[in-house]
């Protein structure tokens, strides 16, 4: 094992305050660290300002303070290849897809980790909550100490050749103390507000944004039954058990999409949120990757998640062939979507994940929904 010193260490700076207080630790604790800030997308804002300049400008600010080597590298084309390609082909199939997830797989952990190797880097760091700890020769992901910020959901995806090269200094640490570091130190980015949204797309409105790269095919918003409660915009702007942006008026339970079909381009909606049809039993997932690299031979219990917070449920997983999984669950689950992840987790550690691509239900196979 090399001395800090003589371990080189690429961090993930996003010009926000997470991955500024994880160079600052790394730093303290006497590594070579390199801040390196990605651009992925080229935008400006409504007032034609570039959001991607501004955030540089903060990671050459906190660089300077901590006194360690910078720059940009820019992934735009890689980054519109392999996740916002993905993201609008979902869209058009009529799923959900998670670009964070994607964008963790193929760029961050991916094209961007090997920059850093290329680099001469030990390591990579980010700013995620999550962890990882060297078990048997293998190197175990677990979940981040700060229940609300963990990120293991979206790092799903990461390999064994990933997770042997990563670093995440803020796995152990509640976000408020990451905040309190931030501020102790004078970091430019203390008080700098949580980025939300998907990346890309910010602060703006996600309807405005995707009617840009994808026309929007209007329909008829249905009940099951066949009844016509009105016209959607496109299905693509709708995911399964949403209330918002339906505007069916009447007596009774507010309404929620509780389907789609993509062929017909019709969506459906029901009354109630418990509305039976998006209640499901279990769920088809593909593209499983297997976090330690062993595929289980026999079926096990564990504990799944299957959107970012939520809380985790019981469930049965069957490993099937070509890297799809049956996960069966304890008790039945609402608005399971497809193209959404579903994580898999042993108390801690993060078994890995998968796409969800067909949900099902027990008495009958669920009509196409979503
Ligand atoms: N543009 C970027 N360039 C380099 N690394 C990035 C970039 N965006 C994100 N990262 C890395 O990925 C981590 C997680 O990204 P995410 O967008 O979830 O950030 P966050 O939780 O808002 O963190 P931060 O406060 O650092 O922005 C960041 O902490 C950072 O290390």
């Amino acid at each position: 094992m090399k001395e800090p010193k003589d371990t080189r260490v690429v961090v993930g700076m996003s010009g926000g305050v997470d991955s500024s207080v994880a160079a600052l630790l790394l730093k303290e604790q006497g590594y070579d660290v390199v801040g390196i800030f990605m651009k992925n997308w080229d935008d400006t804002d409504e007032n034609g300002v570039c959001t991607a300049t501004e955030d540089y400008e903060d990671v050459i600010r906190v660089c300077n303070q901590l006194d360690i080597p910078y720059y940009a590298v820019n992934f735009e084309k890689q980054y519109w290849d392999k996740v916002f390609t993905y993201f609008l082909d979902e869209y058009k199939a009529g799923r959900t897809p998670n670009p964070d997830v994607m964008c963790n797989k193929e760029i961050k952990f991916k094209a961007f980790l090997d920059h850093a190797l290329s680099l001469g880097a030990d390591y990579l760091a980010t700013g995620h909550y999550a962890r990882v700890r060297e078990r048997d020769g293998r190197v175990e992901m677990l979940r981040g100490v700060d229940e609300n910020k963990d990120q293991t959901y979206f790092l799903n995806q990461l390999d064994q050749e990933a997770l042997t090269k990563v670093m995440f200094p803020l796995g152990d640490i509640p976000k408020p103390e990451v905040r309190e570091i931030a501020l102790e130190n004078g970091l430019a980015t203390a008080k700098k507000k949580d980025s939300t949204g998907i990346c890309f797309i910010g602060e703006r409105n996600f309807k405005e944004f995707l009617s840009e790269y994808l026309p929007a095919q209007p329909g008829k918003m249905e009940t099951l039954e066949g009844e016509t409660k009105g016209e959607h915009d496109g299905l693509m702007y709708y995911t399964l058990g949403q209330r918002q942006g339906l505007g069916i008026g009447g007596a009774g339970d507010p309404w929620f999409v509780v389907g789609k079909n993509v062929s017909e381009n019709i969506l459906y909606v029901g009354q109630g949120f418990d509305h039976e049809a998006l209640y499901s039993d279990s769920l088809i997932a593909v593209d499983m990757n297997w976090m330690d690299n062993r595929v289980p031979e026999d079926s096990f219990e564990c504990t799944a998640k299957f959107r970012y917070r939520q809380k985790d449920s019981k469930v049965t997983v069957h490993p099937l062939t070509d890297n799809r999984i049956k996960v069966v669950f304890h008790e039945r689950e609402r608005a399971i979507t497809p193209g959404q992840a579903v994580v898999l987790y042993d108390n801690e550690v993060c078994l890995g994940g998968a796409t969800i691509d067909e949900v099902e239900k027990n008495e009958e196979p669920m009509q196409h929904v979503g």
